[in-house]
Parts: C-alpha cells; structure tokens; sequence
C-alpha cells in the first residue's frame, strides 16, 4: 500500500470509529461532565493521571480546565499527576512505579474530588492502583479505557464512570479519548455558562 494510501486509510478508519461509536459514548461522557460539574462546583478538583500519550491527554485535560477552553470562565481546579519529576522519581525509585499516582491520590485526593484515569488497555499498574486509592478517599472515578475496560473496568464501583473505547488499535482510541475530554471540556462549560 502507497504511504498516501495509508494515511487515507487513518482518516477513513479514525471518522468511521468516531461516528460509530458516537451514541454508545455520549450517555457516559454525558454523566461525567456532570460529575465533574458537580465536584468543580463543591469546591472540589479533577486529578488526572496516565501513561504515555494518555499522560499527555491527562495534561491537555487539566491546562484547559485550569486556564480555559474555547470560551471565556473562571479558572477550573484540575492538577495533572504526571508532571512533577521529583515526585515521580523518588515514588518510582524508593517504592515502585506502580505507586506514583496512587500516592498523589492519597496526598492530595479528598472526598467528592474526581479521579480522572486514562488508559488505553485498561490494565496499566498504576493506574489501576490509582483508582484504589481514590476509593479509599472517597472520591469518584472516571475512567477512559478501550477494549474491553481491561483490569480498570473489574475494580470500579457503583458511582464511578466508565469511557470505554470499544475498539482495539491503542492510536484509534486515544483519538476518541481526545475528543471526549474535548466534549467533557464543553460540557462543562455549558452547564457552568449555558449556551455562549
Ligand atoms: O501513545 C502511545 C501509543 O500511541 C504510547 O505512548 C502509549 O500511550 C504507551 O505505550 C502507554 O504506556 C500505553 O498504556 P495504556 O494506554 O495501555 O495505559
Ligand atoms: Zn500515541
């Protein structure tokens, strides 16, 4: 196949997912936006963790809760845990990678406050342990995974929120992630401000 080929291929398969899956994901993007509404609006935060290009969604998410989206608001409480080296490192060094975000969790997590954990498979260690200790603090969980939910799908509870990409290419469902966070992003501005 001709590398155009390919890259007709990507754009084909990426809309044709998107729009497949778009009714199946709007209820439960839908309840999480309300959700995080409802903590923002508590004086609660979004704590958002993950790995690789799901840590880089997690940062995406909270620079533009923290400074904004496409319309003008208040700055929103969201603190990504993926971003403090000396944190990470000394967590990973002195217990074990999968601790890093489960510590911050517990650190700095508390009742009514939003986990947001996003893994493509559903079954990376610490993201799975970072939803546990959110648990123990009360909080609840949104979870973007793909596949079948993987091992993040078994341990959340009644309460938590769950985003599942059912699709099994890492690159296609980190696409649907992107959008999702964009709709949560929107939703919660619309339910804050209404239609601007
Ligand atoms: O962006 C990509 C692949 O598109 C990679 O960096 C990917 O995020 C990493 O391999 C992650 O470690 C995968 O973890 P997960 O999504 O299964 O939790
Ligand atoms: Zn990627």
């Amino acid at each position: 196949m001709s590398l155009t080929k390919r890259i007709n291929k990507h754009f084909q398969e990426s809309a044709q997912l998107k729009l497949s899956l778009r009714e199946e994901l709007s209820l439960p993007i839908e309840a999480a936006a309300q959700a995080m509404l409802d903590c923002l609006t508590n004086d609660g935060k979004i704590l958002a963790c993950g790995n690789g290009g799901s840590a880089a969604d997690a940062q995406h998410f909270a620079a533009e809760l923290i400074n904004r989206f496409e319309i003008e608001r208040p700055s929103l409480a969201a603190i990504a845990l993926t971003t403090d080296s000396s944190v990470l490192t000394s967590i990973a060094n002195d217990y074990d990678f999968s601790q890093i975000f489960s510590k911050q969790v517990r650190g700095l997590g508390m009742h009514g406050d939003v986990l947001l954990a996003i893994s493509t498979s559903g079954n990376s260690g610490n993201v799975v342990e970072a939803i546990h200790a959110a648990h123990e603090r009360e909080m609840i969980v949104v979870a973007l995974t793909g596949r079948d939910g993987g091992g993040m799908g078994k341990v959340l509870e009644p309460g938590d929120i769950h985003i599942c990409v059912n699709a099994n290419s890492t690159a296609r469902i980190q696409e649907i992630h992107l959008l999702a966070l964009h709709c949560l992003c929107d939703g919660i501005d619309y339910l804050l401000l209404g239609d601007e």
